[in-house]
């Protein structure tokens, strides 16, 4: 089932056309990458998905509900973390939970247990501290646990990890990998290691619109040219083989350094092949042969130019 549907969205501030015509599907059960770089129009999509900004066309429906500016009935299956959660810094992580689980009619025995299971998920089990003694990553934990306190199936997170640390990073990130089994997670970021990482499906929004959408082994498999990366012996060896008239043809490039060779291709698969001939022509035997994958990072550059 389709978690969120976006169909044809358009939206102007001005004369700035920021989405025309953005169309995109997430499924049940996925940690979605939205990826975009700055001032694409990820906050403004989200916003939109949230009934808290008017398009100026198209449609969206969250869980089978269509969305309207100012409803907000569809926002009862979405948990949202917006890029800096504001809390009151007087209140302890409890208390904290303690007030959104009232305003949102939770009743008392059910915000007890869910909030100590959810305080528990993000590490911010007895924790007695003031929220306005905590650090960027804690606040980002206590709004992933506020924003998962009515069992949403749908979490949407605005650049969750861009002002984290490393280690920052990786507690938010091994949070979102945890609650997928039971929420679909949409997350948008500059950060396109987290996506790798976490992320099973990525859309990249240039243009207004999705340059790129589909599973990360779609879009790898899509853009996937042969490249493989061999460690000879040593570099007397590597400049041997680099020397092999087949590894000369048009559009091949082999770089050199020391032991290593990196040999690119346009030709899908057939040029792992020829190396392996070739390897056994002439009884080498490399300490390591490897099919390079195309990274993120070069993928998305190749689609926004
Ligand atoms: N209320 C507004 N009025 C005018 N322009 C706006 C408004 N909100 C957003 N914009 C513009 O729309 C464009 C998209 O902004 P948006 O915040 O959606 O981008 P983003 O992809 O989330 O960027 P970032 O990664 O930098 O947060 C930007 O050029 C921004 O300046």
């Amino acid at each position: 089932m389709e978690i969120l549907e976006i169909r044809d969205l358009h939206k102007r501030f001005g004369s700035h056309e920021v989405l025309s015509g953005l169309n995109m599907v997430i499924p049940e059960h996925t940690i979605f990458g939205f990826v975009g770089q700055n001032g694409a129009g990820k906050t403004t999509t989200m916003k939109i998905v949230l009934g808290l900004l008017r398009p100026d066309g198209g449609e969206v429906a969250v869980c089978g509900q269509r969305v309207s500016y100012g409803g907000t009935r569809s926002n009862r299956c979405v948990g949202y973390l917006p890029d800096v959660p504001e809390f009151y810094g007087y209140m302890t992580p409890v208390e904290y939970l303690k007030l959104c689980g009232e305003i949102t009619g939770l009743e008392s025995g059910r915000i007890r247990a869910r909030g100590r299971e959810l305080l528990d998920l993000v590490g911010l089990a007895g924790d007695k501290k003031r929220i306005g003694g905590f650090s960027r990553g804690m606040k980002q934990r206590l709004g992933i646990a506020q924003a998962l306190l009515n069992e949403p199936r749908l979490l949407i997170c605005d650049e969750p990890t861009s002002a984290l640390d490393p280690i920052g990073r990786k507690e938010i990130l091994d949070i979102l990998s945890a609650v997928r089994e039971k929420t679909t997670v949409v997350f948008s970021t500059h950060i396109l290691t987290d996506v790798e990482r976490i992320c099973d499906h990525v859309a990249l929004l240039h243009g207004g619109k999705l340059a790129l959408c589909g599973t990360l082994s779609e879009i790898r498999g899509s853009y996937r040219r042969s490249g493989f990366r061999i460690e000879f012996r040593n570099p007397e060896d590597a400049r041997m083989f680099s020397e092999c008239g087949e590894l000369k043809s048009p559009g091949t490039t082999v770089s050199a350094e020391g032991a290593v060779l990196t040999i690119e291709s346009p030709e899908e698969g057939a040029k792992g092949k020829v190396l392996i001939r070739l390897l056994a022509e002439k009884q080498m035997v490399p300490l390591h042969f490897e099919i390079l994958e195309p990274s993120l990072e070069s993928i998305f550059a190749e689609a926004v130019v």
